[in-house]
């Protein structure tokens, strides 16, 4: 019975992921208020904060970052871009993986402008913000593929997409609670994402807590594992991560904008043991 109702579970939620829809998704998260680049309490700002301090303070190092369910976002990769030379981004949808090769290949149709995040870490990283065509360079020149994932099976990429020793370094940005029907899920996806991490690899972990659901398009209601920060620093231990640093930023009332129901977002910086 317990198996069948974890697969019902995973299932079902496949199943919401049909009816995602990028463009409304990107409006909802991606654009002022919660991407707001001259508030200093906006979302956005605070996530590409905790990510340059993450990838520059000395200890991330290495060849191969992957990003594991970048959904149609590249923010997750804006500061490793300038640290590791092969970055890897991967989704579960094609109608994500096909958003991003459209900037990646500098295409019409993107349903976002990320130059405001470009230049905002720019400015993170003490250069002047027209250094923002030289990072959509750079990240051009890096992200070497856009590749299928799934973090509920065992092996979440195809088998020949990593070196064998594995990736020196993952980032996950609100992916595995919004795939996860329960904490157990969640907590199983993690062991997935951690195998393909080498040992003393680092993991840069987003997430939103208390969120039991989110609007992935106009009535795209998906369901979501609401979680805390204790589940969150249990469940790194159990997958086998020690923890470096949590950080947790607590949504003001005017980011409370409708389209979830999230309390507050969680950062954490671990390390495979
Ligand atoms: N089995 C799977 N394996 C891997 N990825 C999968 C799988 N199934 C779906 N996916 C993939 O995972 C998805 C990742 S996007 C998930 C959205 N997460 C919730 C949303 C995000 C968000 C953003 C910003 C803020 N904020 O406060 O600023 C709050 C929130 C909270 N609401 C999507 O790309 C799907 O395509």
């Amino acid at each position: 019975m317990e198996k069948k109702g974890k697969e019902n579970g995973v299932a079902a939620m496949a199943a919401c992921y049909q009816r995602f829809d990028p463009a409304a998704y990107l409006q909802y998260n991606y654009t002022p208020p919660r991407a707001d680049f001259e508030r200093k309490d906006s979302i956005v700002p605070w996530k590409l904060a905790c990510l340059h301090r993450a990838f520059t303070e000395g200890d991330v190092s290495g060849e191969v970052l992957v990003d594991i369910g970048s959904g149609p976002t590249l923010y997750q990769v804006l500061s490793g871009c300038e640290v590791f030379n092969k970055v890897l981004l991967t989704d579960y949808l094609e109608v994500n993986r096909q958003e991003l090769r459209r900037w990646l290949q500098d295409e019409e149709g993107c349903n976002l402008d990320w130059t405001p995040y470009l230049q905002h870490v720019c400015k993170l990283e003490g250069r002047r913000p027209s250094a923002w065509m030289e990072k959509a360079a750079k990240l051009r020149e890096v992200i070497t593929d856009i590749l299928p994932v799934d973090v509920h099976h065992p092996q979440p990429l195809a088998p020949d997409a990593l070196p064998s020793a594995g990736a020196d370094c993952l980032v996950s940005c609100f992916c595995l609670e919004s795939v996860s029907p329960d904490l157990a899920t969640f907590t199983r996806a993690l062991g997935h994402i951690g195998r393909l991490l080498r040992p003393g690899g680092h993991l840069l972990l987003i997430g939103a807590l208390g969120e039991s659901y989110y609007f992935g398009g106009p009535g795209v209601k998906i369901p979501v594992v609401p979680l805390n920060e204790a589940q969150v620093c249990g469940s790194l231990k159990e997958s086998g991560f020690t923890l470096i640093r949590l950080e947790v930023y607590t949504l003001p009332q005017d980011m409370r904008v409708g389209v979830d129901d999230v309390t507050g977002v969680f950062f954490v910086k671990a390390r495979k043991d």
